[in-house]
C-alpha cells in the first residue's frame, strides 16, 4: 500500500459489517488500525484483540466529531489513511419531521467527513507523493436519486462532491477517492420479498459481501495516480 506500517488506518463506524471486515482486513496485513464505533457490539473487543484501537464516537453532533478528532490527535502523529464509513441509511418516515430525517443524514455523511478531513489532514500530509488516502463511502443512488430515502441519497451526493473537492486540495500527498456501492450486504431485518426484489435490480443479482468493498479499497490505497474519482459497486445496476 505504499504507506509506513506506523501510520495507523482511521476507520469511522468499525463495529460491525463493511467497516468491521474492512478493519479486520488491515489488522490481518498487519496494518495499524484505530477503529471508532458508537455501540459497544461484542465485535469492538474482537478488535482490541486483534490489535486495533478502537475509540467509541458519536457524530450526531460536531462536538462529537470534534471530539473523536482530538483523541485521534492525541495518540498518533501521522495517519496512512482515513475510510469514511459510519452512516445511517434512514428513510424519510410518517412521524418523523423531515427536517430533522434531513440533518441526521448530513449530520452524519457531511458534517462527519468535512470536519473530520478538515481537523485531520495534516496527519496524512508530510509523507510523500500519493503516501496518504482519504476514502469516503457514498451510494449508487447519488447518481440515480431514491424516492424513499431522498436526505439520505442527497447528503451521498455532498459528500460524492467534497471527493472532488478535498482531491483538489490535498493533491499530491493525499489521494480522495470514492467508493459509491448499491447492494453489497443485506440487513438482518429484510425479509426475503425484499431480498428478492433488491437482487433483482442488477445484472448480477447477487449481494456480494464484504469483499468486493476490500478489494477496491487495497486498489486505491496502493495506486500512486487516481484521485478525485468515484467507483461504482453495483453490480450493472445502472444498466438496469
Ligand atoms: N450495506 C450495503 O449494501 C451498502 C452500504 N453502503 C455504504 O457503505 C458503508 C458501509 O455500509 P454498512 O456496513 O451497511 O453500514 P451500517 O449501516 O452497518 O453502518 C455502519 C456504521 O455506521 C455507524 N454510525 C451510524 N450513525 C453514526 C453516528 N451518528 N455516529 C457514529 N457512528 C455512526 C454505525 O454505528 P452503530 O452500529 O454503533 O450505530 C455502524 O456501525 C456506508 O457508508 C453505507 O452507506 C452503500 C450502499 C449499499
Ligand atoms: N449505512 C447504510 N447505507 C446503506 C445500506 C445499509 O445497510 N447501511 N444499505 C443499502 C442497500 O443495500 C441498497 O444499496 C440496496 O437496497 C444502501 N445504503
Amino acid at each position: 500500500m505504499g504507506n509506513s506500517p506506523q501510520r495507523p488506518i482511521l476507520i469511522t463506524g468499525a463495529g460491525r459489517r463493511i467497516g468491521l471486515a474492512l478493519a479486520h482486513h488491515f489488522l490481518s496485513l498487519q496494518q495499524p488500525v484505530i477503529a471508532s464505533y458508537r455501540c459497544e457490539y461484542p465485535s469492538i473487543e474482537g478488535l482490541r484483540e486483534a490489535g486495533a484501537i478502537c475509540i467509541q464516537a458519536d457524530f450526531s453532533d460536531d462536538e462529537g466529531i470534534l471530539a473523536f478528532a482530538e483523541q485521534v490527535k492525541s495518540i498518533t502523529g501521522g495517519l496512512r489513511a482515513i475510510i469514511h464509513n459510519a452512516s445511517a441509511w434512514m428513510a424519510e418516515k410518517p412521524g418523523t419531521p423531515p427536517g430533522d430525517t434531513l440533518s441526521c443524514m448530513l449530520q452524519i455523511h457531511v458534517h462527519a467527513p468535512y470536519l473530520l478531513n478538515h481537523a485531520l489532514c495534516d496527519l496524512l500530509r508530510g509523507h510523500g507523493h500519493a503516501a496518504s488516502d482519504i476514502i469516503h463511502f457514498t451510494d449508487y443512488v447519488v447518481e440515480r436519486g431514491s424516492e424513499k430515502h431522498i436526505a439520505y441519497a442527497a447528503s451521498k451526493a455532498a459528500l460524492d462532491n467534497m471527493t472532488r473537492s478535498f482531491a483538489r486540495k490535498l493533491a499530491p500527498e493525499v489521494k480522495v477517492n470514492a467508493i459509491a456501492p448499491s447492494l453489497i450486504l443485506f440487513n438482518e431485518e429484510d425479509d426475503a420479498d425484499y431480498r428478492q426484489k433488491a437482487l433483482n435490480k442488477s445484472l448480477m443479482k447477487i449481494a456480494p459481501g464484504e469483499k468486493e468493498i476490500i478489494d477496491l479499497t487495497d486498489y486505491l490505497l496502493t495506486s500512486c495516480y487516481v484521485t478525485g474519482r468515484t467507483f461504482g459497486v453495483d453490480g450493472g445496476r445502472a444498466l438496469c
